[in-house]
């Protein structure tokens, strides 16, 4: 995969748009997909699913986290969230679930369903002064 610095990954954001399709959002129709890219060299996406119950719902984000955890994925280098026609960013929630595997230079991409980035922002751009681990003294995750 091309991971030269400066270029997102052709098949990151083709994993993100592709799985946006698969959303379940027959409540918002907002649909919305993401994908990280994992220091283990692959790519875990995940879809919005909506419930009845709406707290339920889970976000992309969190679904394409729990998709790389549950392979033993640890780290995240870069991720793409695809929303609509304007950038799509991550729910405050979602910042803290990237914030647990991600560092704080590391890149989140938001682009549309044509795969066009419509907007960068770092996760401590996202999330300044953010809680994590090393607050428990907890020394789990990404180095910082
Ligand atoms: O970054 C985001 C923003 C929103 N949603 C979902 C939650 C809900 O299903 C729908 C509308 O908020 O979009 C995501 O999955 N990721
Ligand atoms: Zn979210």
């Amino acid at each position: 995969m091309n991971t030269a610095p400066g270029t997102v990954p052709h098949e990151l954001i083709a994993a993100a748009t592709s799985i946006r399709e698969k959303a379940y959002a027959p409540y918002s129709h907002f649909k919305v997909g993401a994908a990280m890219f994992c220091d283990d060299g692959h790519i875990y996406s995940g879809c919005n699913v909506e419930n009845a119950a709406y707290p339920e719902g889970i976000c992309a984000e969190g679904g394409a986290i729990s998709a790389m955890v549950a392979a033993g994925g640890r780290r995240i280098i870069e991720a793409v969230v695809c929303g609509a026609a304007e950038p799509c960013p991550p729910c405050g929630g979602c910042r803290q679930k990237l914030r647990e595997f991600a560092a704080p230079e590391t890149k989140v991409h938001m682009v549309d369903p044509a795969g066009k980035i419509l907007l960068t922002r770092t996760l401590a751009e996202l999330l300044p002064d953010s809680f994590g681990p090393d607050n428990l003294g907890v020394s789990v995750g990404t180095p910082r």
